[in-house]
């Protein structure tokens, strides 16, 4: 179900390594150029608020069990959707999340096998709003890339964090857990195939339609 605000909801997603960064400050500025009377806020998980960036990182640095992540991630969304992403919404906004709910079904679930009624019940305990619907963004771009260039693109150009030292196998499984979402909902979902070049991405962020209300 898609969200029920005036405003506008964006995740970008994908393993790490596959480009979202490079592009995510870019397409907030493009969006806030075509859509200059709706101001387009960028904001990231796990973080987005004071406590949220704590949280991050307990969970970039420190090994912990992993119903213990899976909770801490969703302790962070639900600050995050109560001190940002809801009042953003709410006052017709566009939101710009560098990563949302998916990845926890893709790391945690697909990655490290957190079973699906696990995050489902997470999922719908911290996402249901007032008035009973899930929150859920209206367009997720997903990055899609084979693990092994991932891993490739990171180690040329930043130290590993906890996530990032999992072996390839670990992120063909997580992978393989966005692309099911993927198919499951592809009327929300925006397949990039991350392969091609950075300016061939760009060209298809561009062309992207988004219809704000
Ligand atoms: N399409 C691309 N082709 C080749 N290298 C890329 C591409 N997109 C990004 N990169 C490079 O890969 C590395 C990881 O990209 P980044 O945007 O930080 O990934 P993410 O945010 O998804 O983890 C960076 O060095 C970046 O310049
Ligand atoms: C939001 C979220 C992120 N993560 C992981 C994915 C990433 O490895 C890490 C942080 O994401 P990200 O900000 O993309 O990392 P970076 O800035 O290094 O590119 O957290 C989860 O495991 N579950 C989640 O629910």
């Amino acid at each position: 179900m898609t969200n029920q605000f005036p405003g506008y909801f964006i995740s970008f997603e994908g393993i790490d390594g596959a480009g979202k960064s490079t592009h995510l400050d870019a397409f907030r500025a493009l969006l806030q150029e075509r859509f200059p009377h709706q101001e387009v806020i960028l904001t990231r998980e796990p973080g987005g608020t004071a406590l949220g960036e704590k949280l991050r990182s307990l969970l970039l640095d420190s090994p912990m069990n992993i119903e213990t992540e899976a909770l801490l991630m969703f302790a962070a969304r639900r600050e995050h959707i109560a001190q940002v992403i809801e009042p953003a919404l709410s006052s017709g906004k566009i939101v710009i999340s560098d990563r949302f709910t998916d990845a926890s079904f893709a790391y945690q679930g697909g990655g490290r096998g957190l079973s699906l009624n696990k995050l489902n019940a997470l999922e719908s305990w911290v996402q249901t709003m007032p008035n009973g619907q899930l929150l859920q963004p209206n367009l997720t771009i997903l990055f899609d890339l084979p693990g092994s260039i991932a891993e490739s693109r990171r180690s040329q150009v930043r130290t590993p964090d906890k996530f990032e030292k999992m072996d390839l196998s670990f992120f063909e499984k997580v992978r393989q857990e966005y692309l099911r979402r993927a198919q499951l909902d592809p009327q929300r979902f925006y397949l990039i195939d991350a392969t091609q070049t950075k300016e061939h991405i760009w060209n298809l962020l561009k062309a992207i339609e988004i219809n704000p209300a």
